[in-house]
């Protein structure tokens, strides 16, 4: 196997005269790999940053960047491009003087640093604004300054703080591609922390969730979108409907609005467990099936429906309790219906 680039060993920091901070990380970022770091505010997350980047000294544990320990080497010495939130670039200089400072702190030669800047600027896709000052740039284009410089002086990884929220929804969108395209190009390990998760769930080859300073599940996207290791994660990542539930039998789960099939599963009969639906897989009727033994189809009310261009988010009430559902289809509907494959079994 080949070696991680960035290695967090039980990682543990707190504030100076605090409890908060961060709390046993362990952590892999493989070569070339997007890792998303995502929590709620005040999870933790810019201070895992911090800890890698050098911002703050952990109190235990190790910081192993391509197998060195620097866990309380200066930020300078550990080669890392950072990119913060606030771009913090140079407004009196050029784009191309921006990009070629790290390399002027690091002693290249004039003639190499602007040859390797202006190939930067290019990488990043602003041709032609070489010479322009960055007052002059949109928001979007002072973060592709922002990413060119965290980059041309071949970090050893790249660290992502934020590095898209103060774009508007748009160009969030469009960053991400580039970004995630440029990381690829580059083959440079990134650790992306963010707080919107369908950023991290686009562009990360892997997802670390935080709650309370502590790393609760690290997996690709799609894994921790369908199975969630808890019922807080769940309600996260996504959208989700979380209703209560106890076993009756290997198939079966009682619940609120009624039993549900689902796939077979090995918890015992009478445990206590939380369901969860993802609104994608609550699939509206038009009419109530009249045929008996139709399983997992509830006649509903519908409370609320809202249009959002391409699909319609919809609460359907079965029995009192609200199902969130999602569907592209413009017709009115009279239950719903929910695949046995759509449920999901978590701890309660
Ligand atoms: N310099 C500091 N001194 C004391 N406590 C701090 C300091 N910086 C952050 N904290 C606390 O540490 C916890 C984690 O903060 P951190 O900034 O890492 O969270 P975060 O997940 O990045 O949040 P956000 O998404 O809001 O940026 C918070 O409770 C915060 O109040």
């Amino acid at each position: 196997m080949t070696q991680p680039t960035v290695q967090l060993k039980d990682l543990n920091f707190t504030y100076p005269g605090t409890t908060t901070g961060i709390f046993d990380i362990n952590l892999e970022l493989a070569q070339g790999e997007l890792l998303a770091v995502i929590g709620a505010s005040g999870s933790g997350k810019t201070t895992l940053l911090k800890a890698v980047a050098g911002f703050v000294t952990p109190q235990t544990g190790k910081v192993m960047i391509n197998g060195q320990d620097l866990t309380t080497a200066r930020p300078r010495l550990r080669n890392l491009g950072v990119v913060f939130q606030s771009y913090a670039l140079f407004p009196n200089l050029s784009v191309w003087q921006n990009i070629a400072y790290p390399l002027k702190v690091r002693g290249v030669t004039a003639a190499q640093r602007k040859e390797k800047a202006i190939q930067m600027v290019e990488r990043v896709g602003l041709k032609g604004f070489t010479e322009r000052r960055i007052h002059t740039l949109s928001g979007g284009q002072q973060q592709r300054v922002a990413l060119g410089r965290a980059l041309v002086f071949e970090p050893q990884a790249l660290l992502l703080d934020e590095p898209l929220s103060a774009l508007d929804a748009g160009l969030r969108v469009e960053m991400r591609d580039e970004i995630r395209s440029i990381q690829k190009q580059q083959g440079i390990a990134a650790l992306h922390i963010t707080h919107d998760q369908e950023e991290a769930l686009s562009m990360a080859d892997r997802v670390a969730i935080m709650e309370k300073g502590r790393l609760v599940q690290i997996a690709p996207p799609k894994e921790v979108y369908d199975h969630p290791a808890t019922k807080s994660i769940a309600a996260f990542v996504g959208q989700a409907n979380l209703i209560d539930g106890v076993i009756k039998n290997e198939n079966l789960v009682e619940t609120p609005i009624g039993t549900l099939k689902t796939v077979a599963q090995k918890r015992p009969p009478q445990s206590k467990v939380c369901v969860l639906i993802r609104p994608e897989n609550v699939i509206p009727l038009p009419e109530i099936p009249t045929e008996k033994g139709r399983e997992n189809i509830f006649a509903c009310s519908v409370t609320n429906d809202r249009f959002l261009g391409s699909i319609r988010r919809f609460d359907a009430e079965v029995k009192g309790q609200v199902i969130t559902g999602e569907t592209a289809r413009r017709t009115g509907m009279k239950a719903i219906k929910i695949p046995e494959e759509g449920v999901q079994l978590l701890d309660n």
